[in-house]
């Protein structure tokens, strides 16, 4: 479904992603691990268009959607993002907060929009809520509404970036548990920048370790974990387990 190919971005003269190639299909939960600083972030925000890429490609169903003069709209409307923090609109009720994009981007009429709003604050556990305002409601539930705001506008593959980082740690496993639902009951297709090993590791289909701008090793996730190739894989992952 998405092939990304060769993809490298500076800013500047830092090199921040270096000839990154891989491919997510449909259905597949792919999950980016990584230092701080390795790029991960970097390397969503220019999948999702957000970033301009310095050289490479990215094929969505085996087009390019980078090229000049290429019409990206489309490509934009099956892409969802959940970012680390929220962004939700603090004005609008969390119901509103799921049907503007639909209405303004889509051009979903009113009573539609609601429909599918519904939908999915049901499916994330937030139907109770739909009245009330972003700062009503707790980090988790927030993130919950933005998971249900990206799924209303129906994409073929929903974009992560680390969706768990800004939450109390009691309010983490409410997050992957909704995303765990997703990938295992719904099926979606998922590409996922976290620091939350066990979801890499017990929920993802493929695992993506970055280390200074490159893709260092990557597969599945059993192979990962428990017998990475990379020098740099072990040391990391032993860094991040022990902690
Ligand atoms: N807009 C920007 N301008 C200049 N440098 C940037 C910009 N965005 C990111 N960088 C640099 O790119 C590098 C990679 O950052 P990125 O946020 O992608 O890493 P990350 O792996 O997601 O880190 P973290 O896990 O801390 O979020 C860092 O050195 C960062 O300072």
């Amino acid at each position: 479904m998405l092939e990304i190919r060769h993809l490298s971005k500076a800013f500047g003269t830092h090199a921040v992603l270096k000839d990154i190639d891989f491919t997510v299909d449909k259905g597949d939960v792919t999950t980016i691990i990584g230092a701080s600083g390795s790029g991960k972030s970097t390397l969503l925000r220019c999948i999702n268009l957000l970033e301009t890429l310095t050289t490479g490609e990215i094929l969505f169903h085996g087009k390019d959607i980078t090229g000049r003069g290429v019409n990206s709209s489309a490509y934009r409307a099956k892409v969802g993002m959940v970012f680390q923090s929220f962004n939700l609109f603090n004005n609008l009720t969390v119901l509103a907060n799921c049907m503007i994009g639909q209405q303004k981007v889509l051009k979903t009429g009113h009573d539609e929009a609601r429909k599918r709003a519904l939908y999915y604050l049901n499916k994330v556990g937030m139907a109770p809520y739909i009245n009330a305002r972003p700062d009503q409601i707790s980090g988790g539930q927030k993130q919950r509404v933005a998971i249900a705001r990206a799924l209303a506008m129906e994409p073929e593959i929903l974009l992560f970036d680390e969706p768990t980082s800004a939450l109390d740690p009691e309010m983490v496993g409410e997050v992957l548990d909704v995303m765990k639902s997703l990938a295992t009951k719904d099926n979606m297709t998922m590409l996922v920048v976290t620091h939350e090993m066990s979801f890499a590791r017990d929920v993802s289909s493929h695992v993506v370790y970055m280390a200074d701008g490159v893709i260092e090793e990557e597969g599945d996730p059993e192979k990962i974990f428990s017998n990475p190739e990379s020098p740099k894989t072990k040391d990391f992952l032993k860094r991040i387990l022990n902690n």
